[in-house]
């Protein structure tokens, strides 16, 4: 049989790792092929070796039958082999077609010929239902339309192989949904898909054959329609996961965050928070529900002075803490698990070490007379890495070096080993394994059973429903509805979420 993609027994080694040892990759035409591991597994790496990125050690790969030399992404791109990645590559500032031409743009008389150019990026769209606007600005556009785009390039430039990384990380629930759709119609159009994803529920829906690995080996193919999301996560994490969260009943105390009336206006001055009310209690987990864009990220800038407050006032136990300095209210008691753990969660190029204390380093024992004292700093990263299970060479690796999820494990062990009064999780288990949300869940839980106050922000409806003890739905600026877990589904949530009214609930 002829695989579009044949990959075998590649070995790509990193100093101190080998992330792939002795991998064998076969996709069929017209498939979707989910290729599933834990954080850390080689995934990305295996695909950065079929995208020409990385040189392997050792190994084959065969593209519609014919052996592949000297790869490198532009022989990758002349193969039919497109990518679309996890952090997108466009220019903000460009439009739709702008980007998607960019490197590849039509010219005519010696010009650029954007009209040409804007047709042939509608066709596409249109034939694979993208609906994306070939004239609008990258920054306008929401994050699920600029996938689109990514998706648009690399069909412009003719792929016919695409590799989707984690897509639906980024997404909200809606998007998924019109995602899933978006492969759906590109298969039945002649392409194949390599798709990786953490999200079993979506692999059973979409994908017709799993590759799983582990700890950079094969451990197998198997054909979806014969297997079930336990099967395939015993076989990727090597043991039985539960899915179910275990937790007894919350016992909250007193208030720890007290939010009254706030108002807090986004870039364009329009109040994303617009008046909203909150109270998260000493050994409670609370979680916001909403749709992206209904005031989350303002509401979190806000708390964690990040952003500024115009009305209202945000209280941390009995101590004011509005408009107050990051650092101030870190030291009152705030732990923060950013949603963009790039941008406000980790500086990649500081080792894994440094990272671990990068709200305390000022302190003893980590600093004296104003100089790092390195030896507590990488004691203290050792043991939370041994702690939480983060996969990485030493702590001395570079943050950059690690793969999404293990860059995502090291920010939760350093901000829950703070042991701080208060804890914000933002999308906590983006990008996570199957046996890391177990492992993050049960700690969000230990927190609270330990009299912290929690607050849970998440598109994942069921980790909301699953790990909340009450649940804040959200919705332009305002919290419309507290709702017991116990007592609601995704489908009530996702009503809420749209601004339908649910007669019992009130708001507190
Ligand atoms: N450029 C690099 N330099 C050094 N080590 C690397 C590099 N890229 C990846 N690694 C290491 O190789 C291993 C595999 O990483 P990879 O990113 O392929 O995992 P993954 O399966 O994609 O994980 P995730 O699901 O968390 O994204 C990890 O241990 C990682 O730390």
């Amino acid at each position: 049989m002829e695989y579009v993609i044949d990959m075998r027994n590649i070995r790509k080694e990193f100093p101190g790792i080998v992330a792939n040892d002795n991998i064998t990759l076969q996709v069929k035409k017209g498939e979707i092929h989910a290729l599933l591991g834990e954080n850390g597994a080689g995934k990305s790496t295996l695909m950065n070796v079929l995208f020409g990125l990385y040189e392997p050690e050792q190994g084959e790969i065969f593209v519609k039958g014919n052996k592949v030399v000297n790869n490198d992404p532009n022989i990758a791109n002349s193969l039919g082999i497109g990518m679309v990645h996890q952090h997108f590559m466009l220019v903000d500032k460009f439009t739709v077609t702008e980007n998607i031409i960019l490197g590849k743009e039509p010219t005519k008389g010696g010009k650029v010929d954007l009209q040409t150019a804007a047709k042939e990026v509608q066709a596409l769209s249109d034939q694979y239902g993208l609906r994306v606007d070939p004239y609008a600005k990258i920054e306008d556009i929401s994050v699920g339309m600029q996938q689109r785009v990514e998706i648009l390039k690399t069909l412009y430039r003719g792929a016919d192989i695409l590799i989707f990384d984690e897509p639906t990380a980024v997404l909200t629930p809606q998007e998924i949904v019109e995602l899933i759709q978006i492969m759906k119609k590109l298969v039945n159009e002649g392409k194949s898909i390599i798709l990786i994803t953490h999200k079993l529920k979506e692999i059973m829906e979409v994908c017709d054959r799993c590759t799983v690995i582990r700890r950079g080996r094969g451990v197998g193919t198997v054909d979806v329609s014969d297997s079930n999301p336990d099967s395939l996560a015993a076989m990727m994490v090597g043991r039985e996961v539960n899915f179910k969260v275990e937790k007894g009943d919350a016992a909250p105390k007193e208030a720890v965050l007290k939010i009254k009336d706030l108002v807090v206006h986004d870039s364009r001055k329009v109040p994303a928070v617009n008046g909203l009310n909150l109270t998260v209690h000493a050994g409670e987990i609370v979680g916001i529900a909403g749709v992206d864009g209904n005031g989350q990220s303002e509401l979190l800038e806000a708390i964690t002075g990040l952003h500024k407050v115009h009305e209202g006032s945000i209280h941390l136990r009995d101590k004011e803490i509005t408009n107050k300095s990051p650092r101030s209210v870190t030291e009152n008691g705030l732990s923060h698990i950013p949603q963009d753990r790039h941008k406000h969660g980790l500086v990649l190029d500081f080792s894994v070490g440094e990272n671990m204390v990068l709200q305390t380093y000022y302190q003893k024992p980590y600093s004296k007379s104003g100089i790092l004292n390195f030896k507590p700093i990488f004691d203290k990263a050792k043991k939370l890495i041994e702690e939480y299970d983060v996969r990485t060479p030493d702590a001395y690796t570079p943050a950059r070096a690690l793969s999404g999820g293990n860059q995502q494990k090291a920010i939760i062990a350093r901000e829950v080993d703070r042991d701080p009064d208060f804890l914000i999780a933002a999308q906590p288990t983006r990008g996570l394994d199957v046996g890391a949300i177990e492992f993050i869940h049960s700690k969000l839980i230990e927190q609270r059973d330990n009299g912290k106050a929690v607050l849970l922000v998440s598109f994942e409806l069921e980790e909301i429903i699953n790990v909340s003890d009450r649940i804040a739905v959200m919705y332009e600026g305002k919290i419309v509805a507290i709702v017991n877990p116990k007592e609601t589904t995704e489908q009530e949530l996702g009503l809420l979420m749209a601004g339908g009214k649910r007669g019992a609930v009130h708001a507190e």
